[in-house]
């Protein structure tokens, strides 16, 4: 069986190399040439820790290949993958065109059954708009293949992408043939075969599923990220609730830390969307709508916090430590930096910034504030004459910065400690001016 992934961003590379490394013999097919050959002079476009050597192997074992060819990528294979990007329109709705376009594509190039499979995260009901799609080019080309529609949304977090696809927490397989359904099997026929949970069912509900995970853990977060603003004004501990609530097995410790509000590629895209696709059936979304609300007051909230601890940004300087939305990745998209550098420039300070992976990212999103921003080489010449730092990003390396050091090189001595990640240290409170999230 050969496998087509179309789409090489971060799903469909992740998607191609780890099926390759299950065994299974793969075509990564993108329409940016640029990408795919970096990937043919053996380079990952994005970073994702683990990727190159999985990768490395299995392109020297020949079960890896990149190309931009679609007509030959839908030919030679049996399951074809669509993993192109959905991003937000204006409106917050979902923009198929890249998935419609991919399917005009395999309608064009199709010359035996296939199975296509469906990973971007897509609104419910794009299942059968990418069959109608298919069979609308057939009936222009006048011939008819036979096909089956798959929905198997991804479920893998950036940073790690690799462990998640490795070993995921389940398989969503929603088809409506027995056939598709027992091919995803052989795809899958790794996990399929260890202890995975396999859940199948229909197409419509597998799409669902992955709108409903990813708002259910965005609601975790903002309900937590409200408690650490009631907990701030209470002199409560946000780390001890969210640890004793934790404790109980039906509510679980994870997606529970108080930070500057969720940011990335998907939370903030899929909770818009999903409530946008129940407004058009005449449903209000009301929980995932107050996470949504609530994420954009977190993020405006430390703005504000900052200001009034200050008195002001006027004439400040202020080192950004941490600018992807999350630690192990160089992904901006939505990250809660972009919107705490705009929200503190417009306020008249100036910005020192450092991250490990982001920094070439954040400066194209932030480009209409570049006259306010310096761009260090490391945390320590970030901080060096500013009068406040604010830890954004949870990087080790910042949980390991030397407070003793930071306090000879900084003018001023506040820190914004948005993630807690010196929170437990005494010594912090003694050297700083010291303002951790949702607890003193
Ligand atoms: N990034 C994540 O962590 C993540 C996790 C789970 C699900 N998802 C979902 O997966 C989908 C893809 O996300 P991503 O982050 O990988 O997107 P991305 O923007 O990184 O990559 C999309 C790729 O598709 C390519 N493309 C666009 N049109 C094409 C076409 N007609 N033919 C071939 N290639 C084409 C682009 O050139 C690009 O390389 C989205 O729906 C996203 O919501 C993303
Ligand atoms: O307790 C927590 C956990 C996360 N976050 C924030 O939430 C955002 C998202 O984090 P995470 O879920 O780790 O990153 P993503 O890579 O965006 O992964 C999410 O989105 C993907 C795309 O749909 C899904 O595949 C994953 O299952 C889902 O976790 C980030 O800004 C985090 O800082 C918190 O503030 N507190």
């Amino acid at each position: 069986m050969k496998i087509g992934v179309v789409g090489t961003g971060y799903v469909g590379l992740v998607q191609g190399i780890i099926l390759a490394e299950f065994g299974q013999q793969v075509i990564c097919m993108d329409v940016e040439k640029d990408k795919i050959d970096l990937l043919n002079k053996g380079i990952v476009p994005i970073y994702e820790p683990g990727l190159k050597a999985i990768m490395d192997r299995n392109v020297e074992a020949g079960r890896l290949t990149f190309m931009t060819d679609m007509e030959y990528t839908v030919q030679n294979c049996d399951v074809i993958f669509i993993a192109v990007g959905t991003p937000p329109k204006e409106d917050g709705s979902a923009d198929l065109t890249y998935v419609i376009d991919v399917a005009k594509n395999i309608g064009k190039f199709v010359n035996s059954y296939k199975v296509v499979v469906n990973k971007s995260t897509v609104p419910i009901g794009t299942g059968q708009l990418v069959k109608e799609t298919i069979q609308s080019i057939f009936n222009v080309r006048n011939k008819e293949y036979s096909f089956d529609i798959v929905s198997n949304p991804e479920f893998l977090r950036e940073g790690k992408a690799v462990s998640d696809c490795l070993s995921p927490d389940r398989v969503i397989i929603g088809s409506e043939s027995e056939r598709a359904a027992e091919i995803m099997k052989q795809v899958y026929k790794v996990l399929y075969q260890n202890d995975t949970p396999f859940v199948f069912t229909d197409i419509q509900t597998a799409e669902m599923i992955k709108y409903a995970a990813n708002s259910f853990l965005a609601v975790k977060i903002s309900f937590i990220n409200e408690m650490a603003l009631l907990a701030e004004k209470v002199d409560a501990n946000v780390q001890k609730i969210a640890l004793a609530m934790g404790m109980d097995e039906r509510i679980s410790p994870k997606f529970l830390q108080a930070g500057p509000g969720y940011g990335g590629s998907c939370f903030p895209k899929d909770t818009n969307d999903i409530v946008e696709i129940a407004k058009k059936y005449g449903e209000e979304l009301k929980v995932i709508q107050g996470a949504i609300d609530a994420n954009k007051k977190q993020k405006l909230r430390m703005v504000e916090k900052m200001m009034k601890s200050m008195n002001g940004m006027k004439g400040k300087t202020i080192a950004i430590l941490g600018l992807s939305f999350k630690p192990e990745t160089d992904d901006c998209r939505d990250a809660p930096s972009i919107d705490i550098i705009k929200g503190l420039c417009d306020k008249g300070a100036s910005i020192k910034a450092y991250c490990p992976q982001g920094m070439k990212e954040a400066q194209w999103r932030l480009a209409e504030f570049a006259q306010s921003i310096t761009y260090c080489e490391d945390e320590y010449e970030a901080i060096e004459n500013v009068d406040a730092a604010v830890f954004v990003t949870e990087w080790h390396q910042f949980r390991e910065i030397s407070l003793t050091k930071m306090k000879s090189l900084m003018k001023d001595h506040y820190i914004f400690d948005l993630r807690n990640l010196h929170a437990n240290n005494k010594v912090v409170r003694q050297l700083y001016k010291y303002y951790p999230v949702g607890r003193r």
